[in-house]
């Protein structure tokens, strides 16, 4: 971790500070159901729909904050962006396979209300007004909620179906882990350099992620 910034952990503090919230986004009964081999085939199938739609909408999101982040004049955060960016190609191929798996009809699924809410916070990052710090914390937090879920899934002791261990290694993977532990670093780093006002705006994200994650999994169980 870069040792430079005085405030160095923020990120580590709001986790603690909002570890309830934290938990309600990474250990929600879906996920949960899914690690204990009770998971709801249907409800799967549902978050496997809404998932690949995100995942577009994710693309655009991820090309603002690379955007963002090249029109920072000390840019070193830009390979990991990239990088990040990259892999979700493969990773829209992996949902389109995985839906012909399942029998779920790409086309023909339209976005639930959490879904469209969701996106259209994505869609808000395309306003240069919003910081490159607010941007990027947003882009860590997104990234770890699935990380610490799907880990927690193959973690000792779980029973997730065998037919599940594929897409709960895709997130849940030391890979995929040591990859949000570069976002938070440079998330940290970029909010040691920042006011409190700037500071709390990324805490608001941070928030509303958690947030908007409880209701995309709310909505994969039941359609709400
Ligand atoms: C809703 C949601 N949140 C996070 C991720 C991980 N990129 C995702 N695929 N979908």
């Amino acid at each position: 971790m870069d040792s430079g910034g005085a405030d160095e952990g923020t990120t580590a503090r709001w986790m603690a500070t909002h570890r309830g919230m934290y938990e309600r986004a990474t250990r929600h009964p879906f996920t949960v159901s899914i690690r204990d081999g009770t998971v709801d085939l249907v409800a799967f199938r549902r978050w496997l729909g809404q998932d690949y739609m995100f995942v577009r909408e994710f693309v655009a999101f991820v090309a603002s904050v690379l955007l963002k982040c090249c029109k920072q004049s000390d840019s070193t955060d830009m390979e990991i962006i990239l990088g990040g960016l990259a892999s979700l190609s493969d990773e829209l191929s992996w949902f389109k396979k995985e839906a012909a798996k399942w029998g779920v009809d790409l086309v023909g699924t339209s976005p639930l209300s959490s879904n469209t809410e969701y996106c259209r916070f994505l869609q808000s990052f395309d306003d240069p007004e919003i910081s490159y710090t607010v941007a990027i914390t947003t882009f860590w937090i997104i990234e770890t909620v699935y990380q610490d879920s799907f880990a927690f899934c193959i973690e000792e002791g779980h029973r997730t179906p065998s037919e599940l261990l594929g897409t709960c290694q895709r997130w849940g993977s030391a890979d995929f882990k040591q990859y949000c532990q570069s976002l938070q670093q440079i998330v940290d780093r970029c909010l040691a350099n920042r006011t409190p006002d700037a500071v709390k705006s990324a805490e608001e994200a941070f928030l509303r992620v958690l947030e908007l994650e409880v209701g995309f999994w709310d909505m994969s169980s039941s359609q709400s």
